[in-house]
């Protein structure tokens, strides 16, 4: 049975304007599956409708099956058995996982403290564990930081902690390198392509950048203006663009490529 099974997902907004169009997708036990697009085209409305999470007034209809529950028109309760659970969420902006004012290690054990019943010192050591997992050094005392006291990467490591904490069968991953430096970037793609292989944890990969898509995913599904234009093997996507949209995607990222290439000499 597949861990995720979308047919047919439209999402209105809030004037009834059509943001996401018939989106169809399935993911199997262990796949990857990148989400590409540019800016505007869904990614993160089609992201969060899978785990019931649309603003407030937009409307989902079609079909969203989250490890056999239905997951449109859901209740609240239903809701929150599959968070975390069947599926977790990181976002682009560790901050929307962060609470500013709780100290981080409070933060990653509310998790495994309501899913796997820890508690006192079992709780400490579980938490500690969480954060040596996303390789956080001197886990004890980010434990004991608050957000805005620990780097931008180091927020992105523990909203990853917490995403994991509760050993989640698909881990959806919504630009979760963007807005970290450039610096930094490449490990955390690295972190989380280990961390969801140790685990053999589906994956849906969310970014605009091909490349990045291209490192840690099998398949690919192309969007743009709120449509698929385009699925498949995401080297044959990269070898052979079918759709115009996804061919101007490839020979954007390839100039790039080529531009970066002449400069790696100096
Ligand atoms: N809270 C909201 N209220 C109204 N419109 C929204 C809201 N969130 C997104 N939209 C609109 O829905 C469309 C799809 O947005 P979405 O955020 O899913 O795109 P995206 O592909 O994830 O882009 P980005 O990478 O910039 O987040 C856009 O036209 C956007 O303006």
């Amino acid at each position: 049975m597949n861990i995720l099974d979308v047919r047919g997902l439209t999402i209105q907004g809030t004037d009834r304007r059509v943001l996401v169009d018939d989106i169809s997708l399935t993911i199997a036990p262990g796949e990857r599956l990148g989400l590409i697009g540019e800016s505007g085209s869904g990614k993160s409305l089609t992201a969060l409708a899978l785990l019931g999470l649309l603003p407030e007034g937009m409307a989902a209809a079609g079909s969203v099956e989250l490890a056999g529950t239905q997951v449109v028109g859901a209740s609240d309760r239903q809701l929150t058995g599959v968070r975390g659970r069947d599926a977790a969420i990181v976002f682009q902006e560790p901050l929307t996982a962060l609470d500013p004012l709780m100290r981080v290690g409070r933060q990653v054990a509310e998790p495994l403290g309501t899913r796997r019943r820890l508690r006192g010192s079992a709780l400490k050591r579980a938490v500690v564990a969480a954060l040596e997992q996303v390789r956080l050094p001197e886990p004890e005392r980010i434990a004991r930081s608050f957000p805005h006291e620990i780097s931008g990467g180091q927020r992105q490591r523990v909203a990853l902690a917490m995403a994991l904490a509760c050993d989640p069968k698909l881990l959806i991953a919504d630009e979760p390198t963007t807005a970290l430096d450039v610096s930094v970037q490449a490990e955390m793609l690295d972190l989380i392509d280990t961390l969801v292989r140790e685990r053999d944890m589906a994956v849906l990969f969310i970014s605009h950048d091909l490349a990045v898509v291209a490192k840690v995913t099998d398949r690919a599904l192309v969007m743009k203006d709120g449509r698929a234009v385009e699925e498949g093997d995401i080297r044959e996507i990269v070898r052979a663009p079918r759709a115009p949209y996804t061919k101007a995607l490839v020979d954007s990222a390839r100039t790039l490529e080529s531009a970066l290439d002449l400069r790696s000499p100096r």
